[in-house]
């Protein structure tokens, strides 16, 4: 150590912080575009990577199957993970339920053959019941005191009473189409599900500044979803009524434009689906050179 050089212990610590998220299917395209618009980014992002840098680089990128993700986040071998609610509860996984981001929306249904007669689930006594969730499906016939035989398959469970493995099963749905196309109709529904950020509880605390930094950019996008900036120049004498044409998030930002005494700017974030109606109405109140533009992320 030189003699102007601090010892180590006086350094502000710089802790790395790994987030596990999915390796492949339908939630893993949403995680990577949110990682993207967060402005976390993934960089050498190859088909077989397991780790990946990104743009922070104390912030890396672990692939991995939903299902195993909860674990690796519980047990400290990721820090953060983002998978589905169903995941954390199948592995009954000690983790910090952080931030609901709002899709994979979806829900772990009971269902049977639509012609078949059994109508509740207390007539699935003794019953084969196959699912890719023992655990849940376990633990919601337990609690309503009813022992079925559990039958786990590691897919295509809606395809098993028809083959004649089972009498019922327990399976995701969200459109119902896989349901309607093997026959089965739904007699209760176990659990609702939608994608989570997770993290390490003892990581929340040891590294609470990187964790929250994450949290913050991955808000910020969820946040700006349905919303849109619009900004326009309004006759200073027009300017009651377009207050309450747009109410805006805390009312518009109203501005002096330099070249018009008469005009002043009016910027305002309004929700998506309200601007085709929005614009006209702001039209006849009198507002000219409209810009509608797209918010990339949102910070509250
Ligand atoms: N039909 C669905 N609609 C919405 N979310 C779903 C649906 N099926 C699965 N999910 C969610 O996707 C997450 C990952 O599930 P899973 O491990 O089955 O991967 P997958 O995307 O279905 O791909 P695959 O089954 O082909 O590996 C789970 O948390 C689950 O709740
Ligand atoms: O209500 P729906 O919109 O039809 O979605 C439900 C289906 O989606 C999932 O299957 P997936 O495509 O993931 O295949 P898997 O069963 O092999 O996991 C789930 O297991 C259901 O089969
Ligand atoms: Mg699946």
């Amino acid at each position: 150590m030189t003699k102007n050089s601090s010892p180590i212990s006086d350094r502000t610590p710089v802790f790395h912080v790994r987030i596990a998220i999915p390796n492949k299917g339908r939630i893993s395209v949403p995680i990577r575009e949110l990682i993207e618009k967060s402005g976390l980014g993934i960089i050498d992002n190859g088909d077989r990577t397991l780790i990946a840098r990104t743009r922070d680089q104390h912030v890396e990128i672990l692939y991995a199957r939903p299902i195993d993700i909860p674990e690796y986040v519980a047990s400290g071998v990721a820090d953060l993970g983002i998978t589905g609610h169903d995941m954390v509860v199948e592995r009954g996984s000690a983790v910090t339920e952080l931030l609901n981001l709002g899709f994979g929306s979806a829900s772990v249904v009971l269902a049977v053959p639509e012609n078949s007669n059994l109508n509740s689930p207390k007539d699935l006594n003794g019953k084969r019941v196959s699912t890719e969730f023992p655990a849940i499906t376990r633990k919601y016939f337990k609690k309503a005191g009813i022992i079925p035989i559990i039958v786990p398959v590691g897919g295509a469970c809606e395809a098993t009473p028809s083959l004649g493995i089972s009498d019922a099963i327990v399976d995701i749905s969200s459109s119902g189409s896989t349901l309607r196309q093997n026959h089965l109709k739904i007699i209760d529904t176990v659990l609702e599900t939608s994608t989570y950020l997770i993290a390490n509880p003892r990581s929340c605390i040891d590294k609470k500044e990187k964790i929250d930094e994450i949290h913050l950019a991955l808000e910020s996008v969820l946040n700006a979803r349905g919303k849109c900036y619009l900004m326009m120049n309004v006759i200073r004498s027009s300017l009651d009524d377009i207050r309450t044409i747009i109410p805006g998030m805390g009312g518009p930002t109203i501005m002096d434009v330099a070249s018009s005494a008469d005009m002043v700017a009016v910027h305002a974030v309004v929700d998506e689906e309200k601007v085709y109606q929005l614009i006209n109405r702001l039209k006849q109140a009198g507002a000219r050179d409209i810009l509608v533009m797209n918010i990339e992320r949102l910070i509250r």
